[in-house]
């Protein structure tokens, strides 16, 4: 395909379906919050220009989890950075021409604000924003994520996706350190969520150590509707992926690379094992945008250039992640309506 774009790709209407709010911070937003804090002597912690330079994306799961609990965390620790972080996070995702996105993120306590309040801050932001950037709708996933959490943890992840499923929430998700934890303690959770209807994907086989066959086993046991990254799948559960007709796969080209979740560069990512299988629906997502640095349009633009697609290949795969959103047939609708 040479080097010629075949397409606007920040114009193209896009989905988005993979993106962790607290990772989707654009640095410049965590400057502003630090700003506004150190003149108000809410933080004593370094800038965060200083702490993650502009241009640093090269982030692998060594120093990538860490960057959560020691500064980002730190820093939007209170109902306005979360409510002024939201809002940034969403106007980047609309500016890149992202028409449909479902954020995810993990209920926290936060001073006196406790995980329903937190639930409550994120889902009044989303309303503000939808009103301010109106080509952007959004829904949110709550994450389990920390898979060294307890069932109690993750059943009260549970009660909150169906508390806030009137207001927004689509989906449970399960994520955090792949070198943690033991998944199959969480079965009684997303069996319950399963029961009660609330919308399933998981983080899978993203490392080595997370990708045991009794692991995928029982993840694949809990009948998610999607799987997010993908990487380490053996033989027999991509036979096992490939007839689940409808399952979407969040994949995410940029992270898995730069995070060195894969061997090899973009030319070797398993998008291009998936992309033109028939069964599973493959949705290119970016994970945590603002840590990894490359927009959706991006990533598309980087299948375009490293797997060859043609315009009508990259209309049609865009079009086909309608099918796995969690958003109902009302968004379904709409997006068949405004999607090229
Ligand atoms: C390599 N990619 C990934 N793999 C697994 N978990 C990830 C992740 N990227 C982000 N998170 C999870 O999302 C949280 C931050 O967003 P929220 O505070 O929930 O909004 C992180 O703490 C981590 O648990």
């Amino acid at each position: 395909m040479g080097d010629v774009q075949v397409l606007d790709f920040k114009s193209m209407p896009k989905i988005e379906l993979h993106a962790h709010l607290s990772g989707s911070i654009s640095r410049q937003c965590l400057h502003e919050i630090w700003i506004e804090k150190k003149a108000a002597n809410k933080t004593d912690l370094e800038d965060p220009l200083i702490v993650m330079p502009l241009g640093k994306h090269d982030y692998d799961l060594e120093t990538f989890f860490p960057l959560f609990s020691s500064y980002i965390y730190r820093l939007v620790d209170d109902a306005d950075s979360l409510h002024y972080s939201t809002i940034s996070v969403i106007e980047d995702f609309a500016k890149d021409g992202v028409v449909y996105l479902e954020l995810r993120t993990t209920p926290r306590a936060l001073g006196s604000m406790d995980k329903i309040a937190y639930v409550n801050h994120v889902l009044t932001a989303i309303d503000v924003a939808q009103q301010k950037f109106e080509s952007i709708q959004v829904r949110l996933i709550l994450s389990i994520a920390d898979r060294r959490n307890t069932l109690v943890e993750a059943n009260e992840v549970v009660a909150l996706a169906l508390r806030f499923r009137d207001s927004g929430v689509v989906g449970l998700d399960l994520c955090g350190d792949p070198t943690k934890g033991d998944v199959s303690l969480f079965t009684p959770a997303f069996e319950a969520a399963r029961e009660a209807g609330i919308k399933i994907t998981v983080h899978f086989a993203e490392a080595e150590c997370s990708a045991s066959e009794a692991e995928l086993e029982t993840i694949m046991d809990w009948m998610p509707d999607r799987l997010g990254h993908v990487i380490h799948v053996p033989e027999s559960v991509k036979k096992q992926i490939t007839a689940h007709s409808g399952i979407g796969l969040e994949l995410c080209l940029s992270c898995n690379v730069q995070a060195k979740m894969i061997v090899g560069s973009f030319d070797a990512h398993h998008f291009g094992d998936w992309w033109h299988v028939d069964g599973p629906v493959v949705v290119p997502c970016t994970d945590d945008v603002g840590v990894f640095g490359s927009p959706v349009s991006n990533e598309w633009a980087l299948i375009q250039e490293h797997f060859h697609l043609g315009r009508n290949d990259i209309l049609g795969l865009a079009r086909k992640g309608i099918d796995v959103i969690f958003g109902g047939e009302e968004q379904k609708a709409r997006l068949r309506e405004i999607m090229w």
